[in-house]
């Protein structure tokens, strides 16, 4: 049995002109953010998870069973995607009563209250959800059927502040129990500050970093200097903005002692990090 809710050895995946190349392992137990980005690969990963995109190259392990998986994995997978494929005419009581005969270990009290807590009537019709509350619909349902795993492509995108703190905190339900993982892509880093312990950078198709969420922190500092403090002929330095006063840039701590004293030093946030080592150097 592995320990690794998921495990991408060398793959590769090939859509047009654009190739994905991702290694990545996400222990069992954990929640990992999957961020990058406009087009560095989050759907395009999540849909190799899948098994919707066949890599030209590489092993994909999900729950310890390599893919092409049996079908009973997919009892054990919860998904939330961009665009559910749920029939518009249905109500949310029809929904369920679809999709239960499709898993063992359905769970109706469970899916009931998803609904009452996501404010969802169970008499409303797909067609009539909002984004949002698609999206909290299919959160009901990935988490009613007994998934171990959840992979969430941008399950907060088009929900408003309460609602993006009340599934980050159902996510962090889920987690209590050792043996259930997520991964979950956004753009919205502030919701994994709070859950995710791992995360995936991914950019231009290609992994930057995979690992700890501390470790990604502690490998970059925020510095602010004068406008003359950072030299990249000197340093290494990410996404450095000049103005006729300031330079800031994220630099790698191992190199923060190469600074000049008057340098202003701070532990970045996910989304410093993320929005610096996406960027090109700006002169204001
Ligand atoms: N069906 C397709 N055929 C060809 N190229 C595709 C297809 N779908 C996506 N791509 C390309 O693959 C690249 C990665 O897209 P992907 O959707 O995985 O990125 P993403 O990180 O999820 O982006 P976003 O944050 O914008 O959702 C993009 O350059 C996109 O144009």
């Amino acid at each position: 049995m592995s320990d690794y809710a998921l495990r991408l050895d060398g793959v590769r995946v090939q859509r047009g002109s654009f190739e994905l190349q991702v290694d990545l392992e996400l222990p069992e137990g954990y929640i990992m953010g999957l961020v990058g980005p406009n087009g560095a690969g989050k759907t395009t990963t999540i849909r190799t998870i899948l098994g919707m995109l066949t890599p030209a190259a590489g092993t994909v392990e999900v729950l310890g069973q390599r893919l092409p998986a049996p079908a009973g994995l997919r009892e054990q997978i919860g998904v939330v995607l961009d665009q559910a494929s749920l029939v518009e005419q249905w109500r949310l009581t029809q929904v369920e009563q679809a999709l239960a005969p499709f898993y063992q270990a359905w769970d109706r009290n469970g899916y009931a209250d998803l609904l009452k807590r996501f404010g969802l009537s169970p008499s409303a019709r797909v067609g009539e959800l909002s984004r949002g509350m698609s999206m909290k619909l299919q959160v009901a349902i990935a988490l009613s059927h007994g998934a171990r795993l959840l992979v969430l492509d941008e399950p907060t995108s088009g929900l408003d502040p309460v609602a993006r703190d009340e599934l980050t905190g159902i996510l962090g339900e889920f987690l209590v129990s050792e043996r259930h993982s997520v991964l979950f892509s956004t753009h919205i880093t502030s919701d994994l500050e709070r859950v995710a312990d791992q995360i995936t950078f991914l950019h231009e198709g290609r992994v930057w970093f995979s690992g700890a969420t501390d470790d990604l922190r502690d490998a970059y500092r925020l510095v602010r200097t004068g406008p003359d403090g950072i030299d990249p002929a000197i340093i290494e330095c990410h996404g450095l903005r000049r103005s006729p006063t300031t330079a800031e840039a994220l630099v790698p701590s191992a190199e923060v002692g190469l600074l000049g004293s008057g340098a202003v030093v701070e532990r970045p946030s996910l989304d410093q990090i993320v929005v610096h080592l996406a960027s090109k150097e700006v002169v204001a």
